[in-house]
C-alpha cells in the first residue's frame, strides 16, 4: 500500500479524530514508511517483556513502546530488531533509546527511537502490555492503527487507507 503521512493528514486531518505525534524521533532500521495496527508496551529500562513480544507472531503489526524516555540505557537492539521482523513485525516506536544503530540499518524493519546508547537494559521483567501509553502529545491504544514515513507518525483510531 502507498501512502505519505502528508497525503493522510490532507485527505484525514479534521475530518477523522487523528493524532499525529510530535517530532521527537530518530528514524533507525531499514524500512522508512510502514504502517499496521499498534500493539503497545509500558516498560522502563527493562526489555524482557520486549522480548517476549516480538517473539511471537505480529501478522503486520506495529509495537509502540512507552520507555518512559529513559537516556540511560537501550531497549532494543540488532538482535530484538531482527527477532521482530522475522515474526512479521512491521514497526517498532520506542520511547527510549535503541543501540547497534549500524546494525538495525540492514534489518528489514522500520524503527523510531529518541537516541542511541550503548549499555543494554535490565533484564528483571515487569510492564504492561495493551494498555494506554501517552507520549508526543499521542495517545497510543492497542488495534487502532499507526502510519509512519520519513514526515512523521500518525494515529487512527480506524484503518485511513
Ligand atoms: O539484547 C538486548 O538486551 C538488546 C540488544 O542489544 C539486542 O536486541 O541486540
Amino acid at each position: 500500500m502507498e501512502f505519505t503521512t502528508a497525503d493522510l493528514c490532507d485527505r484525514f486531518h479534521g475530518t477523522h479524530p487523528l493524532q499525529i505525534a510530535e517530532p521527537l524521533f530518530r528514524t533507525f532500521g531499514a524500512v522508512s514508511r510502514f504502517h499496521g495496527r499498534i500493539t503497545t508496551l509500558k516498560v522502563f529500562e527493562d526489555n524482557v517483556l520486549i522480548r517476549e513480544t516480538v517473539a511471537q507472531k505480529a501478522d503486520g503489526r506495529v509495537l509502540v513502546i512507552d520507555g518512559g524516555a529513559s537516556h540511560r540505557c537501550a531497549l532494543l537492539g540488532g538482535n530484538l530488531a531482527r527477532l521482530a521482523a522475522d515474526n512479521g513485525w512491521q514497526g517498532i516506536i520506542v520511547y527510549g533509546c535503541v543501540r547497534d544503530s549500524v546494525e538495525l540499518g540492514t534489518v528489514p524493519i522500520g524503527i523510531r527511537a529518541l537516541h542511541t546508547h550503548p549499555l543494554k537494559s535490565h533484564q528483571r521483567g515487569g510492564g504492561d502490555k495493551d494498555c494506554l501509553i501517552t507520549f508526543a502529545s499521542v495517545n497510543f491504544r492497542s488495534d487502532h492503527y499507526l502510519y509512519a514515513d520519513e514526515d512523521g507518525i500518525v494515529v487512527a483510531e480506524e484503518k485511513l487507507i
